[in-house]
């Protein structure tokens, strides 16, 4: 059944980093949505895979969220794996997220890659369409149905070596400088392979990477794995941007799909210094940060709203009139009453801005995580920051020197964990992924 899935723009002024209503697929396909045949009375589950087969060769993240809300709609929606870019990156967060790293055997070559990657595709396919997962279905996500799912997979500068492909490392895989304060922790970083698993179904989320994780036995095993979670598609009456456990609206200021751009600043363009293999790709760096939130929640909101720029209550940039909102353009020569700058000279958004950094700019999706407390009874508790870039070394690199010097905020963060992976372009539905650069 065919759909009319409204718009192919993205609205990121929605709670995720694309917004809701992106609506891409690969060429010459069809645009083929799990919620056409839920509107014919369709049940899809984990177990439905025949049923589910119409869906599988688009991607399409299904209505938009505040139409969707909770309920079966929410199961139902289906963002195909294949397409230019791969899925993860320009839709709307999801609920939940498992980030994992994978190091490879020893004496894994290059064939047992493009062998995996050939399965990981093969399975990340079905999986995204509500199909069971080939050999190693587990029935963890059972009675659900693929609730938006996205496998997104990285390449991390140690891969190169290990399969004989150093001379095609990618320049924007160097290595991330030590920034000030880094207290990294380097058994929870880098990694021969990454996967970022996104789903509002937490335990489809872990289905995905269960049994990606079984398909590895023997020529890749895990090297650390990280639970996220984002606000829940239906929780606020309308679409928002979210809030991260400081309690700030955080996503605001992201590059727009609809700017001009957009693609520069968050996709590898073909013919520049990255190798062409990566053309459409991206690269992503990951940092665990922890927040002091002990600390920040004994600072007055007033005090807050400063370290940040923004007001808490609806994330308008302070200096603004009271009826400003998220949306209203920061100002940041605007004055408060006493002559003082209205966003603080140390304001996070000051010293983030890409106009402070020679237009550095990156698309942030990053996911909360609060995993217990630690041994001073302090909640272990933060973001995993993740942002996709088009070149680390103009992006990441340059704002988060800056950031670690002179951003109010870091006095309440700590950087525990460090990432940097290349994101290989979209697949074709008879590819995989990573297929240009091992074929
Ligand atoms: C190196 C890049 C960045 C890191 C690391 C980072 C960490 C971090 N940020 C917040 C909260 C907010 N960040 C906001 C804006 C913002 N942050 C960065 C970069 C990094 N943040 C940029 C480039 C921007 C946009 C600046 C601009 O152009 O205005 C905001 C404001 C709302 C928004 O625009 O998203 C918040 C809130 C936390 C909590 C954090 C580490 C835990
Ligand atoms: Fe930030």
């Amino acid at each position: 059944m065919e759909t009319s899935t409204s718009t192919d723009a993205a609205d990121p002024s929605t709670d995720g980093a694309a917004g809701d209503a992106t609506a891409r697929r690969a060429p010459g396909l069809t645009r083929r949505t799990l919620l056409g045949t839920a509107g014919a009375g369709l049940v899809v589950g984990a177990g439905a895979g025949a049923a589910t087969a119409l869906a599988v060769e688009r991607r399409d993240p299904g209505p938009p969220r505040a139409a969707t809300g909770a309920g079966p709609g929410l199961g139902l929606a289906a963002v195909g794996f294949h397409g230019e870019h791969q899925a993860g990156i320009l839709e709307p967060q999801q609920a939940r997220v498992q980030l994992a790293a994978f190091d490879l055997a020893a004496g894994v070559g290059r064939d047992g890659v493009r062998t995996l990657l050939r399965r990981w595709s093969r399975t990340a396919t079905r999986m995204a369409a509500g199909e069971p997962a080939d050999e190693f279905e587990n029935q963890i996500a059972l009675d659900a149905g693929p609730c938006s799912l996205t496998v997104t997979f990285g390449f991390g500068a140690s891969l190169f070596d290990r399969t004989g492909l150093a001379d095609r490392r990618p320049a924007g895989l160097e290595p991330l400088p030590a920034f000030p304060a880094d207290a990294l922790d380097p058994a929870r970083g880098d990694g021969d392979l990454f996967v970022q698993i996104g789903a509002d179904d937490a335990l489809v989320a872990v289905h995905a990477l269960r049994v990606l994780q079984r398909q590895a036995a023997g020529t890749a095993a895990l090297r650390w794995q990280m639970s996220g979670f984002a606000r829940t598609p239906g929780a606020t009456p309308g679409p928002m941007t979210g809030r991260n456990l400081m309690g700030q609206v955080d996503g605001t200021n992201n590059p727009r799909p609809d700017e001009d751009g957009f693609a520069a600043k968050v996709f590898v363009a073909a013919g520049g210094e990255q190798p062409a293999w990566l053309a459409g790709g991206s690269f992503l760096v990951f940092r665990r940060i922890r927040m002091l939130l002990d600390s920040w929640e004994g600072l007055p909101v007033d005090r807050q709203e400063r370290v940040i720029g923004r007001r808490k209550s609806d994330g308008a940039p302070l200096g603004a009139a009271a009826d400003a909102g998220e949306r209203t353009p920061v100002d940041l020569a605007a004055q408060a009453a006493d002559g003082s700058l209205a966003v603080p000279a140390d304001a996070h958004i000051r010293v983030a801005a890409p106009a402070a950094n020679g237009g550095a700019a990156m698309l942030r999706r990053g996911f909360s995580y609060h995993d217990g407390l630690l041994a001073d009874g302090s909640p272990d508790a933060g973001l995993l920051f993740l942002a996709f870039q088009a070149d680390p070394r103009k992006g990441f690199t340059p704002v988060q020197r800056k950031l670690a010097r002179g951003d109010g905020l870091s006095r309440f963060l700590r950087h525990e964990a460090s990432g940097l992976y290349a994101v290989p372009p979209g697949v074709s539905p008879d590819g995989y992924v990573g297929q240009t650069l091992f074929e």
